[in-house]
């Protein structure tokens, strides 16, 4: 099948440099295509993020005709060639076989031509090749299946998910990004297969499901993983089953406002368990406890300054976010009201703790130096205070007076 293009791939950001890198390895007796995801969003006239490109040379062969190439795994057949500061991942032609532990093929081989490296990738639509002038290499019918609108595996579906189980969260990982239909034969296999799942690392489940969430069809993405029963075998759903039918009102972002959501429908799961046992990174954590605790203060006391004051700039667009996705409607503008509190960090109080512990010089340094401080932030953050060097004395001075009494 070829293909009449409407864009100039030579001027494109990323196109460009790869088609040079294309020309060069043609121009030393080789053959080189685009080939997987960047065709895919190319033909959907979605934004390219990365450009890989697959070849009939060896990877040493690829070191000898470019200067700049990082051998990050020949044994693969991959090498990154840096091409006007940009870098193209370039893969030999090549099969795998024996996926003895569901993680890496026992043994990769390389192969001579382009449509046999296309039949070993995992859906129709992601294993098709673009030569430099856009004609398009597409053996399984990968532009029709973008034209329906549907997720079909090259080949058998059980073949390829019991190559790679990841396959099987990628594809209702696809549907949620992009909206399309699983095929009903590909979902019978899945939910037949879904217990391979358990094989792969928590680090690779993590962020597909971090993707099936933040999709714009996440509804669909979701009502996949409870329908296959994959949501019996990730993570804190698996023993905690009514998780699995939440879903959120808006779209999630990332996994700190998953986990702040989460924790809200099931109180019972602490943010801490949710992180530990996806294995998230702690600024993730520590991010979903702050919008946890505000969401928590929200549903106490109402939206006060200092629950905004306490989210912080950085966590505040996040916080509404899961607010929205618990169905909360705000009745002002959060961000509005953060931008005009009096102050945003404790720094810009008119009084350090220098000054406070000469307030106070019979009194050894502790805990109390951070609770005072505290205090007083959020006596100016509320207003009962002017953030005035006199003024914030005379109320700390009062405050101490009622602890000491
Ligand atoms: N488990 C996998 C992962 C990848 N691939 C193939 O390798 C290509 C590149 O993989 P990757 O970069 O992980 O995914 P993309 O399809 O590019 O999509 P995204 O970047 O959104 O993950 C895919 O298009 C597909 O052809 C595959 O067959 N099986």
């Amino acid at each position: 099948m070829s293909r009449c293009c409407t864009v100039n791939f030579k001027e494109h950001a990323l196109f460009g440099p790869a088609i040079e890198v294309i020309s060069a390895i043609e121009n030393h007796g080789g053959e080189a295509f685009m080939v997987g995801g960047c065709v895919r969003d190319f033909l959907l006239g979605q934004e390219v993020k990365d450009v890989d490109i697959a070849t009939s040379l060896r990877p040493e062969e690829i070191m000898n005709i470019f200067d700049k190439v990082i051998p990050v795994g020949i044994e693969h057949g991959t090498v990154i060639v840096r091409q006007r500061s940009l870098s193209f991942e370039v893969t030999t032609y090549r099969m795998e076989e024996d996926y003895e532990d569901y993680r890496h093929p026992s043994q990769v081989y390389f192969v001579s031509s382009i449509e046999q490296d296309l039949s070993r990738r995992d859906f129709t639509m992601n294993a098709m090749a673009m030569t430099s002038g856009g004609k398009l290499i597409d053996p399984f019918s990968g532009e029709e299946a973008i034209r329906e609108k549907k997720i079909e595996t090259v080949g058998s579906p059980s073949d390829r998910f019991e190559e790679d189980p990841l396959r099987m969260m990628r594809a209702l990982r696809f549907s949620s990004q992009l909206g399309f239909t699983v095929s009903p034969s590909v979902l019978e296999v899945i939910k037949e297969k879904s217990s391979l799942l358990q094989h792969l690392s928590v680090e690779r489940l993590a962020a597909e499901f971090e993707k099936t969430v933040a999709g714009p069809w996440y509804r669909k993405g979701l009502n996949y993983l409870a329908g296959t029963g994959v949501f019996a075998h990730l993570p804190v759903f698996c023993t905690c089953t009514d998780a699995a039918g939440r879903l959120p009102l808006v779209r999630l972002r990332d996994w700190s406002e998953m986990l702040s959501f989460y924790h809200q429908q099931i109180p019972g799961v602490p943010v801490e368990d949710w992180g530990r046992k996806w294995k998230l990174s702690n600024s993730t954590k520590k991010k979903a406890r702050n919008i946890s605790g505000a969401v928590q203060m929200y549903k106490e006391r109402g939206l006060g300054d200092y629950l905004l004051y306490t989210l912080g700039g950085a966590d505040l667009y996040s916080w509404v976010n899961v607010m929205r996705s618990l169905g909360y409607e705000m009745e002002t503008d959060p961000v509005e009201r953060y931008r005009s509190l009096p102050i945003h960090s404790r720094s810009e109080l008119h009084l350090d703790t220098e000054e406070l512990l000469q307030l106070f010089p019979e009194r050894k340094k502790g805990k109390w130096i951070g609770e005072y401080l505290n205090a007083l932030v959020q006596s100016v953050v509320e207003g009962n205070c002017v953030n005035e060097k006199d003024e914030l004395i005379k109320w700390i001075i009062e405050l101490d007076r009622q602890r000491q009494g």
